[in-house]
C-alpha cells in the first residue's frame, strides 16, 4: 500500500486555505497525525477519504489517481469522520446492518462479521438496545465498528478518542495495533498521548502544512539534549515563557516546578529525557 499526496492545496475561500502545498508519502503501518485545532487534519483526511477534492495537487493510492477514480479508494477504505452521527432509534446491530447495506456489503458472512465487531468493541451486551441510550464512548465504538465492516486496507480515524474514557482509550489503542497489519491506519489527534505509544510514524501539521514527519524517535531526537526541569519563583514564569518553550509548570511548596526546552539551560536545572510531547510542543511553537 502506497499513499502519495503531492503538492495538495485546499482553498476554502480567497484567503482561506485548509491545506497548503502539502506532500507526504505513506506506507503501511500506523501514522499519527498531530496538530492543533485548525491545523488541517480533517481537511487532509476528508480528501484522502474522497469526500472532498483538492483545489490542486494529486492523491494516488498504489499509483491510482483517487481524485479521478474515487471508487478505487472507497472499496478499500474505512473512515470515521470527526462528526460521525449514529441513528438513535436503531440498535448497534441494526445500525451496522444498515451501514453494510449502504456500503454494498452483504453475503452470508455479514452476520458473523457484525457479531465479531460488536464483541471486539465490547458492545455485544448492549447490541439490542437503541443507540440513543448509549454513552458517548459507546457511540464512538459503534462508529469505529462501521469503519471495519469491509475489512478495509486503509483506515482513517479523525480524532477517534474524543469521548472515550481512559480504559476505552487503552482498548482502542490495542485494537488499532491489531488492525495495522498490512494496512495503512491514519489516526488524527491533538493529544500526543493518544498516538505516541502506537504510531510507527508521526506527521505534525501546522497551518495547513507538514512541519515534521518521521518515526517518533527521530522526532524526539530533535530536542534530545534540550529538555530541563527547574524550580522557580512563580512570578518569574512570564519572563521564562518569553525565553523558553515551557512544557508545563506545576506548583510545589509555593514555588513552580517548570519543564522547559532550551539549548542554554539556566543554573540549577536538571536534564530530563525527552518525550514526543516535548518535541511536538517545541516544533509547534517555532
Ligand atoms: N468548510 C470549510 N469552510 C471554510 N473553512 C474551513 C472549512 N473546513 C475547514 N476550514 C478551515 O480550514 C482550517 C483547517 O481546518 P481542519 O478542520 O482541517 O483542521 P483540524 O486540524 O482538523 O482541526 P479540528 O481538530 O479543530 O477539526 C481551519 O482554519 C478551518 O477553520
Amino acid at each position: 500500500m502506497h499513499l502519495e499526496i503531492q503538492n495538495v492545496s485546499k482553498k476554502y475561500s480567497k484567503e482561506k486555505y485548509g491545506l497548503k502545498d502539502f506532500s507526504i508519502h505513506i506506507e503501511k503501518g500506523i501514522l499519527g497525525l498531530l496538530g492543533a485545532n485548525g491545523a488541517g487534519k480533517s481537511t487532509l483526511l476528508k480528501m484522502i477519504a474522497t469526500v472532498s477534492k483538492p483545489s490542486s495537487g494529486s492523491i494516488t493510492l498504489n499509483k491510482n489517481n483517487i481524485v479521478k477514480d474515487a471508487n478505487y479508494m472507497r472499496k478499500k477504505l474505512g473512515f470515521l469522520p470527526q462528526d460521525f452521527g449514529v441513528y438513535p432509534n436503531l440498535n448497534a446491530y441494526e445500525f451496522l446492518e444498515y451501514m453494510a447495506a449502504m456500503k454494498g456489503i452483504g453475503g452470508k458472512n455479514l452476520k458473523t462479521k457484525i457479531t465479531q465487531l460488536l464483541e471486539g468493541l465490547n458492545l455485544i451486551e448492549n447490541a439490542k438496545k437503541p443507540i440513543g441510550t448509549y454513552s458517548g464512548g459507546m457511540k464512538q465504538r459503534v462508529g469505529i465498528a462501521q469503519t471495519l465492516l469491509n475489512n478495509p486496507k486503509i483506515i482513517l480515524f479523525d480524532e477517534p478518542t474524543v469521548g472515550l474514557d481512559p480504559e476505552e482509550r487503552v482498548r482502542f489503542r490495542n485494537l488499532i495495533s491489531y488492525l495495522a497489519n498490512n494496512c495503512i491506519v491514519i489516526l488524527s489527534s491533538h493529544i500526543v498521548s493518544d498516538i505516541d505509544t502506537i504510531a510507527d510514524k508521526v506527521a505534525i501539521m501546522k497551518n495547513g502544512k507538514l512541519i515534521e514527519y518521521g518515526n517518533p524517535n527521530e522526532i524526539i531526537s530533535q530536542v534530545k539534549d534540550a529538555v530541563f526541569e527547574t524550580i522557580i519563583d512563580a512570578d518569574l514564569l512570564s519572563s521564562y515563557k518569553e525565553k523558553f518553550t515551557i512544557i508545563n509548570a506545576s506548583r510545589i511548596d509555593g514555588k513552580l516546578k517548570v519543564r522547559y526546552i532550551s539549548n542554554t539551560p539556566i543554573e540549577n536545572s536538571t536534564k530530563q529525557s525527552a518525550t514526543l510531547e516535548d518535541a511536538y510542543l517545541f516544533l509547534n511553537k517555532n
